[in-house]
């Protein structure tokens, strides 16, 4: 056996123990891998400055901290990309168990190539190794010394029988690629890409294809040609312009042909001094046969700057090509070099013809102060990239897959992207051995009303609570037996039963159709969830609605010596709270909801802007436990009141839900009181009347102005940014916690929590959220006296000390 066979053998065996698969293990040599880029940083830039003349810095920067990055978002998120991915459920598989398995390919082989060698190596088998599979390496041969350091290194700090590395050139790589792998993730140029594919298909194995290609680089007119030209010197120079994504050639008017030129050199003496050769920061060519491969470009074109060269160092300085032809040799393949070709083109329509004349680029740049420009250029090329005023930055972005397209490449990774590329998404529908009446449909002898049934299940694609899927199970039945009995009953669209699809996205007028992803999306109270172990509890809510794990959640517990007093939170002013109507409460499943009309308008508090009303809801405990969502120091209320109102001119929450004051919310907190309150026992006993998930009633002459004080009495209030309490978790709430408490009786309290029952027909009790961590927010309090010249200021001061803590506004 040769050692590439042995190294194979040795994964596949270790792989088949099963060791990689458990979550734990991965997350483990995940660490080890952070521990090596802690430990051994020093020798690990050392190989990478012999290799490519890189400083110390360089390689950190472009390469160690970027894995660090994987790193950490593989394992903070690598429970939840291992997750079964439950999904839409059509009315046929509504009794079913339906969702994506993640599950490992098996031995994955990497080859990378020597320009980022720690980079394009390293980040694949953080996917590999995230996604459960056990992993070949074989770093490029032409990083002589870091292919050493990576092969004396990983064995230290990974497992390794699951990941070993086996060092080697050509024939090296060939004997590999004779082995049966389950996927190749391949980095380095198109022709050997082609070699690559040519092997797995003769195991139709799977590939992963990371290739290069000239990316070419537009700089319209109308734009800031200074920082233009810095960018796309950085973008282009950077390791000496040996970068897979870095800008190819120039495309511009000639009308600005010189100024690009002063600029970019300007660019190059400002990040390399004049004498580039000595800039501790500009590397070298990896070798002579790519040094002459470079030099040898040159032919037929003008230098308009740098062109210094010696090829016993490898250098060839930062060098600028003016008014190069298409034709020119410069312009036949990828530089992967320190030279930068200027072509004109009359305007875009030309530069768009020039880049769609060949082949697909790895990345597409384009600098422009004009959305137009920027707008047509996305909307009329193609390229694995688009990056609109600079260039290279999407490659850190780890929510971006990177990859390319044609003859770019093929597949993609970076962050959950590398792991799904690496994992296999395996369809399960778990059913149960009953309701074969309803399959009858599918089995011959084959009949139109059989079709028209099937018809309706299939195409119908539903969201339900429990008593929908109860209902639904219980037609599904009658359905059964008449299928079944081939009686003469005609089909029927519309029966006599009403099923009006409601779920989690429902049980929120105000939210989005987005919301209402899959029947097994049902999100659950702790008090629900032994009893339905398919709904997710408020811990689990973050796996499936990622705001609910977000940094500005809702409720707190409000330390009352902790609030800044802030004299720029003057009173409300409240429109139409007077007004007499009738309201519509519906039971919504976790809650009830009381309707309210947009002409309910709230102004002033400092919100920055107007809100209209949309309904108001309570949150409540159970058998004399108390309920409120919101703590002050602590302490727990009996119950809670939100009322909701969205900024205008917002219709919905998924509208306002990028505004970080998108929606206001009112709380009040309710004290228990001795005597009834009641103004209260209206709405209890419209509750009476909204038992189950989906009922509605209306309440006549109802007053808002009843239930809460006026606003010349709730002028004094906590305030904070945060979401909404229940999933999707919006972090688009400006909140508003009034000091003044409601009153409500225990016997008023017992008789509100007795009402209503959940979607799973349990009684609807403890629907609060626990409390979420303020990380790092303040809670301001009113000050009486205010005035209102200071909101906008405060507004500014609590965005900006979120934009700066967590980047997270819109
Ligand atoms: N898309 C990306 O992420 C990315 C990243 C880096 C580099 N690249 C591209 O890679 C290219 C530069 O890398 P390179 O190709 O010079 O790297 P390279 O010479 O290091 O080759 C890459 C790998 O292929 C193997 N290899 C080379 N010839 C082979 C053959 N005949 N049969 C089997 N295996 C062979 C090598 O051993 C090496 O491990 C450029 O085109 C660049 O754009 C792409
Ligand atoms: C800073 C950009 C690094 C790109 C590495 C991959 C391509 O060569």
């Amino acid at each position: 056996m040769s050692r590439e066979q042995q190294a194979v053998a040795r994964a596949r065996k270790a792989f088949e123990t099963g060791r990689s698969k458990s979550v734990e293990h991965r997350i483990r040599q995940l660490k080890n891998l952070q521990r090596l880029f802690t430990e051994k940083q020093s020798v690990i830039s050392a190989a990478v400055k012999k290799d490519l003349n890189k400083s110390e810095v360089g390689t950190q920067l472009y390469e160690t901290l970027g894995l660090e990055g994987e790193l950490n978002t593989a394992i903070n998120h690598l429970k939840e990309w291992a997750a079964p991915r439950p999904v839409e459920k059509n009315l046929l598989t509504i009794s079913d168990t339906v969702y994506i398995k993640p599950e490992p390919l098996g031995v994955v082989l990497i080859i990378g190539a020597w320009n980022y060698p720690w980079a394009v190596t390293i980040q694949p088998l953080i996917g590999a190794i995230a996604a459960g599979n056990a992993a070949v390496i074989k770093p490029s041969e032409v990083c002589v010394h870091t292919a050493k350091v990576m092969e004396d290194l990983l064995p230290l700090y990974i497992d390794k029988e699951l990941y070993p590395v086996v060092t080697g050139g050509v024939p090296e790589t060939q004997e590999l690629l004779r082995q049966r792998f389950d996927h190749i993730f391949y980095t380095g140029n198109s022709v050997v890409g082609k070699l690559i594919m040519e092997a797995a298909a003769k195991n139709l194995t799977p590939v992963t294809l990371e290739l290069g290609g000239k990316s070419p680089c537009y700089i319209d007119k109308n734009c800031d040609l200074t920082i233009a030209c810095r960018r796309v010197a950085w973008g282009k120079y950077t390791n000496c312009g040996q970068t897979c994504i870095a800008p190819d050639y120039i495309l511009c008017e000639p009308s600005i042909q010189d100024r690009v030129i002063e600029e970019v050199k300007k660019a190059i003496k400002e990040f390399y001094t004049d004498n580039p050769k000595t800039c501790p920061d500009y590397g070298r060519i990896i070798n002579q046969r790519h040094f002459k491969r470079i030099m040898n470009m040159l032919e037929g074109s003008t230098v308009a700057a740098g062109g210094d060269n010696e090829e016993s160092d490898c250098y060839i300085a930062p060098t600028v090509l003016r008014d190069v032809k298409p034709e020119a040799k410069v312009m036949q393949e990828e530089i992967f070099g320190p030279l930068l070709p200027i072509l004109s083109v009359s305007g875009l329509d030309e530069a768009i013809k020039f880049i769609n004349k060949g082949e697909k680029p790895l990345a597409l740049y384009c600098f422009s102060s004009d959305n137009k420009v920027i707008n047509r250029m996305t909307d009329e090329t193609s390229s694995g990239g688009f990056l609109a005023n600079d260039c290279l930055v999407h490659f850190s972005v780890g929510s971006l897959p990177f990859g390319g397209v044609g003859n770019s490449g093929m597949g993609c990774y970076h962050g959950k992207y590398s792991f799904d590329q690496l994992s296999h998404l395996r369809s399960c529908l778990i059913k149960k051995l009953n309701m074969e009446g309803v399959n009858s449909m599918r089995y011959p002898p084959h009949t139109p009303k059989k079709l028209g049934w099937a018809r309706f299940f299939i195409l119908n694609s539903v969201d339900l609570g429990w008593v929908g899927r109860m209902a639904l199970l219980a037609v599904m039945a009658v359905v059964a037996a008449v299928v079944l009995q081939t009686t003469s009953v005609p089909f029927k669209e519309k029966s006599n039963v009403h099923f009006k699809p409601f779920h989690q996205g429902d049980s929120e007028p105000i939210r989005s159709a987005s919301h209402r992803t899959a029947v097994s999306a049902q999100w659950c109270y702790q008090s629900q969830y032994s009893c339905d172990d398919t709904c997710r509890d408020p811990i689990r809510w973050a796996a499936q609605f990622p705001s609910c794990g977000g940094l500005r959640q809702s409720p707190i517990n409000i330390v009352s010596t902790k609030v800044h007093v802030n004299s720029a939170l003057p009173p409300f002013n409240f429109i139409g709270h007077t007004n007499t109507i009738n309201i519509t409460v519906e039971n919504k499943g976790h809650s009830a909801h009381f309707a309210l009309p947009q002409s309910f308008r709230l102004t002033g508090g400092a919100l920055p802007g107007h809100y209209r009303a949309a309904q108001f809801h309570f949150h409540w405990g159970g058998n004399g436990r108390p309920g409120s969502e919101h703590t002050i120091d602590g302490e727990q209320f009996p119950m809670e009141l939100h009322i909701v109102h969205i900024k205008e001119p917002y219709g919905s929450l998924a509208e306002a839900e990028h505004d970080m004051a998108g929606i206001a919310l009112l709380a009040f907190l309710f004290e228990e009181s001795s005597d009834d309150n009641p103004h209260l026992d209206s709405l209890i006993a419209s509750l009476g009347r909204v038992k189950n998930n989906g009922s509605s009633t209306v309440i006549p002459n109802f007053r808002l102005s009843d239930i809460i004080p006026s606003d010349k009495d709730l002028f004094s209030y906590y305030r904070y940014v945060g979401s909404m309490t229940t999933p999707g978790c919006e972090q688009a709430v400006a909140w508003t916690l009034f000091h003044r408490t409601l009153p409500i009786s225990s016997r008023q309290l017992d008789a509100i929590t007795q009402q209503c029952r959940f979607w799973t027909g349990q009684p609807m009790t403890d629907i609060f959220r626990p409390t979420q961590p303020l990380d790092g927010r303040v809670v301001y309090r009113s000050k009486a006296g205010a005035a209102l010249g200071g909101v906008m200021h405060w507004w500014v001061g609590v965005s900006s000390v979120l934009l700066g803590r967590t980047g997270l506004i819109h």
